[in-house]
C-alpha cells in the first residue's frame, strides 16, 4: 500500500517536473514541447556538422518527427540562447534552394512556412566557395541568415585564411567561425544569434 502511495507520488513528481521543464508525455515517450516557441532553423549541406551543432544547442530531449506528409524526418528541441529558449530545427540537408530531392522540398518548406527568427547556414570553411551560393540564395529569399564556418580546424590545418570581417561586410550578415566537435566557437555563436534575434 505504502508502496503504490510512493509510486504514485513519484508520477505526481515527474509530471510536475516535466510541466515545468515544458516536457511532455507523448504515446509513453517523453518528448520536447516546444509549442510556441520562436524558432531558430540550421540548415546547410549535408556533413557540414548541423547536427552537432543542434546536439550542443539542445539539451537531453528532442523529437525526431516526418515532416507532415513526408517520410523526411526532421528534428526539434529547446534551445536556450540569451535569455529566450527557442525551438532549434536540426533541418535535412540541402545543396539549393531549387529543390531536387525530397529533403531539399521539405527543408525549403519549412523555411517558409515556419519563419525562423534565424536561419543558421551551416557550411564546411574547407569547401566555402562551393558553399556560398546557398547562402546567398538564402539572402536573396528574404531568410534572416547567419552564417557559420564550421569545421575551422582543417580549414586552418589545410591554411585556409578567411577574412571574417570582410565576409561580413560583403554578405551583409553576421558571420561566426566554429569547431563544432570541440564545442568551439558556441558562446560566439549564442551571443550574435541572440543580438541579431533581438535587433530584428
Ligand atoms: N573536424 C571537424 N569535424 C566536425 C566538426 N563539426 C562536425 N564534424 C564532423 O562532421 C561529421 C558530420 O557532422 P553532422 O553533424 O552529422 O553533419 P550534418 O550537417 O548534420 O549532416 P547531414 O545530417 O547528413 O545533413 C561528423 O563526423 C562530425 O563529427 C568540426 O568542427 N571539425
Ligand atoms: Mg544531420
Amino acid at each position: 500500500m505504502s508502496s503504490k502511495c510512493c509510486s504514485m507520488n513519484r508520477k505526481w513528481y515527474q509530471k510536475l517536473f516535466n510541466v515545468l521543464l515544458g516536457i511532455s508525455e507523448h504515446d509513453g515517450e517523453v518528448v520536447q514541447n516546444t509549442e510556441g516557441l520562436e524558432k531558430i532553423a540550421l540548415v546547410g549541406s549535408p556533413n557540414v556538422g548541423k547536427s552537432v551543432l543542434f546536439n550542443i544547442l539542445t539539451g537531453a530531449y528532442v523529437t525526431v518527427s516526418n515532416y507532415p506528409g513526408t517520410t523526411v524526418e526532421v528534428s526539434r528541441g529547446r534551445g536556450r540562447i540569451g535569455n529566450e529558449e527557442y525551438e532549434i530545427i536540426d533541418t535535412p540537408g540541402l545543396y539549393s534552394l531549387m529543390c531536387i530531392t525530397e529533403e531539399e522540398k521539405v527543408t525549403r518548406d519549412l523555411l517558409f512556412r515556419e519563419r525562423p527568427k534565424a536561419v543558421i547556414h551551416v557550411i564546411d570553411a574547407k569547401n566555402i566557395q562551393r558553399m556560398l551560393p546557398l547562402t546567398m540564395q538564402l539572402i536573396e529569399g528574404g531568410m534572416p541568415v547567419i552564417l557559420v564556418l564550421n569545421i575551422m580546424d582543417e580549414a586552418e590545418r589545410m591554411g585556409l585564411k578567411i577574412n571574417i570581417e570582410q565576409l561580413e561586410r560583403e554578405l551583409g550578415i553576421p558571420v561566426i567561425s566554429t569547431i563544432a566537435a570541440l564545442n568551439k566557437g558556441i558562446e560566439q555563436l549564442k551571443e550574435r544569434v541572440d543580438k541579431y534575434v533581438k535587433a530584428a
